[in-house]
């Protein structure tokens, strides 16, 4: 039996677990405030090892075989799982391709592989792309779409869902709807994501976090006007938007009560959010000429009745709606790193 201590850190929690192969053993999700998730690269990965540490002593693990980490901002590259190298922790210490909390992570499981002696891997990171190329143009010719989005999460409950119906992943369209502190609505054509929304780059509906699609002019005039850095850019887009931006919390609980207390701005946020996310479901449905096999709605929004309704009403048109609350991305870190150690799958290095 394998002990794979798995790491995912999100942009608003800490989710930390034990797992015995399969089947998880010890897990402990933290929530963080704001503040405690700012600062510098360094900054976080201190926080965060202090986290792991207090994780690890709390219910006395010494040690364990493997590390399943989220991978972070790298490259485009291919599904799959990776063993963390020196290339991977170069380009996320520099932030080559772009900050993200799941960075974190990667560079995390990389110290511990170090501190431990045991090999830390990543799973389907956040920049698997799949994405057609038709979904990848715009209309100026140097600049092109991304594929980043919540690799891990939406293909774990796509072919959970494809499971639970006794059909394979591969032969299914569907859409799913990741609704976390970032918000990333992919188009599964086939089991592979043709299109999504980059959440860190101001596209799809604004969340917790994300700003979401902004009017460009507007958005050009303020960079200009504040005299923005491209990291504060970034920072604008996905750490300062949504909840942040109008409430200052990415704690989509807490804005729901004050919605329920009657607060006329959180109503108004909370029917916004609902609206801009059906309104990119009912986009992705496109790709399949308006249908679908199926609308999935996961994350740590989904828990939520209240949006998920408010979604639902506006999408049933388009397919069923199943709901998925929460993500399963630490049983599919695990399940990609046991897939290697037990020599079904070979890790794939990354250059
Ligand atoms: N029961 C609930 N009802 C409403 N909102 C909830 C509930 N539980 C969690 N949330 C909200 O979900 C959001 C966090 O979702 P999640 O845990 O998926 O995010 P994350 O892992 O930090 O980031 P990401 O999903 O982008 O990687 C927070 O805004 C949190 O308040
Ligand atoms: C997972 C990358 C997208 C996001 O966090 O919004």
């Amino acid at each position: 039996m394998a002990h794979i201590l798995t790491l995912n850190l999100g942009s608003t929690s800490s989710k930390i677990a034990l797992f015995d192969d399969h089947t998880c053993v010890i897990t402990e999700t933290l929530r963080h405030t704001v503040e405690e998730v700012s600062g510098t690269v360094e900054e976080q990965t201190a926080f965060r090892l202090q986290v792991v540490n207090n994780f690890l002593q709390n219910h006395h693990i010494e040690t364990f075989d493997a590390i399943a980490a989220r991978g972070g901002l790298l490259k485009p590259i291919s599904g799959g799982t990776y063993l963390i190298n020196e290339a991977m922790t170069k380009d996320l210490l520099a932030s080559k391709y772009g900050s993200h909390a799941s960075n974190i992570s990667t560079l995390l499981g990389g110290q511990l592989s170090k501190a431990y002696n045991k090999p830390a891997y990543i799973v389907d990171p956040v920049v698997v792309d799949e994405m057609s190329p038709m979904a990848k143009m715009t209309g100026l010719k140097f600049m092109e779409r991304r594929s980043i989005f919540h690799a891990l999460n939406q293909k774990a409950v796509a072919r959970n869902y494809a499971e639970r119906i006794n059909r394979s992943y591969e032969e299914l369209n569907l859409i799913v709807a990741h609704l976390g502190g970032g918000i990333t609505v992919g188009t599964h054509a086939g089991g592979r994501v043709v299109d999504v929304n980059d959440g860190l780059s101001g596209e799809g509906p604004f969340s917790p976090e994300r700003a979401g699609s902004l009017p460009a002019n507007q958005l050009a005039r303020h960079v200009i006007e504040s005299q923005l850095t491209i990291d504060d850019v970034a920072k604008l887009l996905s750490k300062r938007g949504g909840f942040v931006s109008h409430f200052g919390t990415t704690d989509a609980i807490a804005v729901e009560q004050r919605a329920l207390q009657g607060d006329a701005a959180a109503v108004l946020a909370y029917e916004a959010m609902a609206y801009q996310i059906s309104k990119s479901i009912a986009a992705a449905s496109v790709y399949f000429n308006g249908s679908a096999d199926q609308i999935i709605m996961t994350g740590g929004l989904a828990y939520s009745n209240r949006l998920v309704n408010m979604i639902t009403e506006r999408v049933q048109f388009i397919a069923g709606v199943t709901v998925m609350p929460g993500e399963k991305e630490m049983e599919a870190l695990t399940a990609g790193v046991l897939r290697v150690l037990n020599k079904e799958e070979q890790p794939k290095v990354y250059a």
